[in-house]
């Protein structure tokens, strides 16, 4: 059960960084890679091409400004992608939020929210995917899910 982590420049990590944290909370394996459709074609198709016989399960893509990468990832394999907008200096990640998520019928990235919050829900999205096969790790979802309902008492208890 491994989840591949891809991004398309290194200045992705501080974003990117928030889906490896929910990883690393939930004991979820990853690898963690640059990897560009513009700047690295070929490495890409290799990557994409040999994801599932390198045993990842998911693929979390994420990408800033013209955000090719998770779409033609996920037209290279049937490994679910997970795309993540990079929130884009010039046009604060719309441009890469439409870059990603309009894809055409017959290859769906499941797209998260623009940053940060996108990044760390991408981690967890991952973690509930191969909960599937795994009661241990939906265990640990339900604990996590637990955890936010005591942090809104707490917020509840703040206001009072
Ligand atoms: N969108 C893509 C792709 C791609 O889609 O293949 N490769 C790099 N990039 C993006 O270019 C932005 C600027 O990259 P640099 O900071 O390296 O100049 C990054 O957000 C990256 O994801």
């Amino acid at each position: 059960m491994t989840v591949g982590v891809i991004m398309g420049s290194s200045s992705d990590w501080p974003t990117m960084k928030h889906a490896c944290d929910m990883l690393d909370h939930f004991g979820v394996a990853y690898e963690k890679k640059v990897v560009s459709a513009h700047r690295t074609p070929g490495m890409m198709v290799d990557y994409a091409r040999n994801a599932k016989s390198d045993g990842i399960d998911v693929i979390i893509a994420g990408a800033g400004g013209a955000a090719h990468l998770p779409g033609m990832v996920a037209s290279l394999t049937n490994v679910p992608v997970i795309g993540i907008p990079i929130e884009s200096k010039a046009l604060q990640g719309m441009d890469s939020l439409l870059s990603i998520v309009q894809m055409p019928g017959g290859i769906p990235v499941a797209t998260t929210a623009i940053g940060k919050a996108g990044s760390k829900n991408a981690g967890i999205l991952a973690a509930r995917m191969l909960a599937v096969n795994s009661p241990e790790l939906y265990e640990k979802l339900d604990d996590y899910q637990k955890s936010l309902e005591d942090k809104v008492e707490e917020m509840q208890n703040d206001l009072n």
